[in-house]
């Protein structure tokens, strides 16, 4: 099953409300929260309190992605926010497992992700702790970039790690998926594609979900 989750990155701050309704009306079930800090990536986005009002409108999975220094400071925190689902850097702290096991023991799905110079073989001694596992296919910071090719190379090599493991867990890909190549990322073996420009950019928000949704549905969504 293919899922689309719409980064809000790219939707109207001033109207986040109106645009996570717009797309969650024509059927999306998961939206995609970058959480930024300034210094593990070049930009600020937006932080817990205005997580947690995200939360009162999101009726289904709410998918909160950390792209901030040392994670394990705020876990708790994101918690109470309402996170469904946490996904921390690898390369942002330097207890990957116990941060991966604390989200678990606060009642969360954890995910971890991959920066595009971060290796796929990194991930094997934590591939079976996890629920997710997120590709970055830009460089974490900022929407509306364009899709580095070897991300296929890098979803292709996550899928067989994990069927060699036997895991049946969330692929996810993480910027420049659009319309047009978003079939290539299925293919490779992203079953959870993050998109925001190519759903909140222009005045047809919901009919970009609703391209995206039609598309699934031929791959068995
Ligand atoms: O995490 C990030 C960027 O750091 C992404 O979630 C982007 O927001 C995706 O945006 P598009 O590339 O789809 O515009």
């Amino acid at each position: 099953m293919i899922h689309l989750d719409p980064s809000i990155l790219a939707a109207d701050f001033a109207n986040l409300e109106r645009d996570i309704r717009c797309v969650q009306e024509v059927g999306v079930e998961y939206i995609h929260v970058d959480v930024m800090d300034g210094q593990f990536v070049p930009n600020i986005s937006i932080g817990l309190p205005v997580v947690k009002s995200l939360r009162k409108h999101i009726t289904g999975v709410m998918d909160v992605h950390l792209m901030i220094e040392e994670p394990e400071r705020f876990l708790e925190d994101f918690k109470e926010a309402g996170a469904d689902i946490l996904t921390v850097h690898l390369e942002a702290t330097h207890h990957i497992h116990r941060t991966i096991q604390r989200i678990h023991d606060l009642g969360m799905k954890a995910g971890i992700s991959i920066n595009p110079g971060t290796p796929v073989s990194a991930l094997e001694a934590i591939i079976n702790d996890v629920d997710l596992v997120l590709i970055m296919s830009v460089n974490p910071g900022f929407g509306g970039q364009k899709f580095i090719p070897y991300s296929l190379e890098k979803l292709r090599q996550v899928k067989a790690m994990l069927n060699k493991a036997r895991r049946d867990i969330l692929i996810q890909v993480d910027g420049g998926a659009t319309l047009d190549n978003v079939q290539t990322l299925i293919d490779a073996g992203a079953n959870l594609i993050v998109a925001g420009s190519s759903v909140f950019e222009g005045e047809k928000t919901a009919a970009n979900a609703k391209a995206f949704l039609e598309l699934f549905k031929g791959c068995g969504a």
